[in-house]
């Protein structure tokens, strides 16, 4: 897969030369409704000799559209690289989400984003909208198509009757439902980040942790204790996460993402590591001291390594 960053309005040697179908969407997460979507393109790609380009933007357009502070992802650009790659796609298209960009009329968005493009078939979910915000949809894109492609709107994708959507995915993540948006997600959501100092206290009490500094746009789990894997140096390793303030010692200080790692015994301060969410295992307890404390992380790593074991 060819990935392009580009900016508005597209240069001529950024656009396929070859006809095309267009993958439309921002695809946060890359979830299993995204999936299915994607799957649909690249296969109509495949059946007609096409090349499958999938369009996306480098930030969300509610940034933009609804000015939304500190919007959390459930995907960094180099995650939804990732897995967009999986899915057998041509080219990736990042396209600079500016102002300027956001003032596009539809006509004017499919003109130079799609037809521009040499599409030959459109897919996009049923809910998909382009131009000044949510002025266009799937419904009206007949209209500005200029019979120059064809459309194919892929249906919702549901799970318990209810949509499978990036907001209902945050929303399990941030609500002690990491299982259920894994389920939705098709694969264990991971977050990625930097191994920093923490108060070295980890080590007296047996458990090292690796504090994992996690970048801004990134969505957390909430407050809690969750079996996962970590990868250090190209190596995946079974480990238990706690996400919480630490209140048996109450210092005050944040929020903290803390990893012990298991079968291991390495200095990884400064390291990039990936880490996986794979299940909840309970909430953050004040304990009355260190002892106590202790006992239950050996509970935690035995509860965590049987759940790893049987995944
Ligand atoms: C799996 C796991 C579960 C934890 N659970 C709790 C908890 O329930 N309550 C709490 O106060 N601290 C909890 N901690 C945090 C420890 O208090 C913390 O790791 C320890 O104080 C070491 O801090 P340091 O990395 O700053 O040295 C947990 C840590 C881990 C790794
Ligand atoms: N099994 C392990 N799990 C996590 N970190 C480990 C492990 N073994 C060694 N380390 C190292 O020790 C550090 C954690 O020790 P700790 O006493 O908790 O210090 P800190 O408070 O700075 O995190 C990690 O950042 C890492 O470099």
């Amino acid at each position: 897969m060819q990935t392009l960053h580009v900016t508005h309005p597209l240069k001529n040697n950024e656009i396929p030369q070859q006809n095309t179908v267009l993958i439309m969407g921002f695809f946060d997460g890359v979830h299993k409704g995204h999936q299915q979507v994607i799957k649909t393109g690249v296969d109509l790609a495949k059946k007609n000799g096409l090349k499958s380009v999938l369009i996306t933007f480098d930030r969300s357009p509610r940034v933009v559209y609804q000015h939304v502070q500190n919007f959390k992802y459930l995907s960094t650009e180099a995650r939804k690289q990732e897995l967009i790659q999986q899915l057998g796609v041509d080219y990736l298209y990042f396209v600079e989400f500016t102002e300027d960009f956001a003032t596009l009329k539809p006509q004017e968005f499919v003109d130079e984003y799609m037809i521009g493009m040499h599409a030959k078939f459109v897919v996009a979910g049923f809910d998909y909208t382009y131009g000044k915000r949510d002025i266009a949809n799937m419904d009206t894109l007949p209209k500005y198509s200029k019979n120059k492609f064809q459309i194919v709107t892929v249906p919702k994708q549901t799970f318990d009757e209810e949509k499978i959507g990036s907001s209902s995915i945050k929303e399990m993540i941030e609500d002690n439902n990491i299982d259920e948006a894994n389920e939705l997600l098709g694969y264990d959501y991971q977050n990625s980040g930097t191994v920093v100092h923490g108060l070295q206290r980890g080590r007296t009490l047996g458990f090292p942790t690796a504090n994992l500094s996690v970048g801004k746009g990134e969505l957390i789990p909430s407050i809690g204790v969750y079996a996962t894997r970590i990868l250090v140096n190209g190596k995946w390793y079974d480990s238990m996460t706690s996400v919480g303030y630490n209140i048996t010692f109450a210092e005050n200080t944040g929020v903290t993402v803390e990893c012990n790692i298991f079968d291991f015994d390495e200095d990884i301060y400064g390291n990039e590591v990936t880490l996986q969410w794979v299940h909840y295992l309970r909430g953050e307890i004040k304990f009355s001291g260190a002892d106590e404390l202790i006992d239950q992380l050996k509970k935690d790593r035995e509860n965590s390594k049987s759940f790893l074991f049987d995944k």
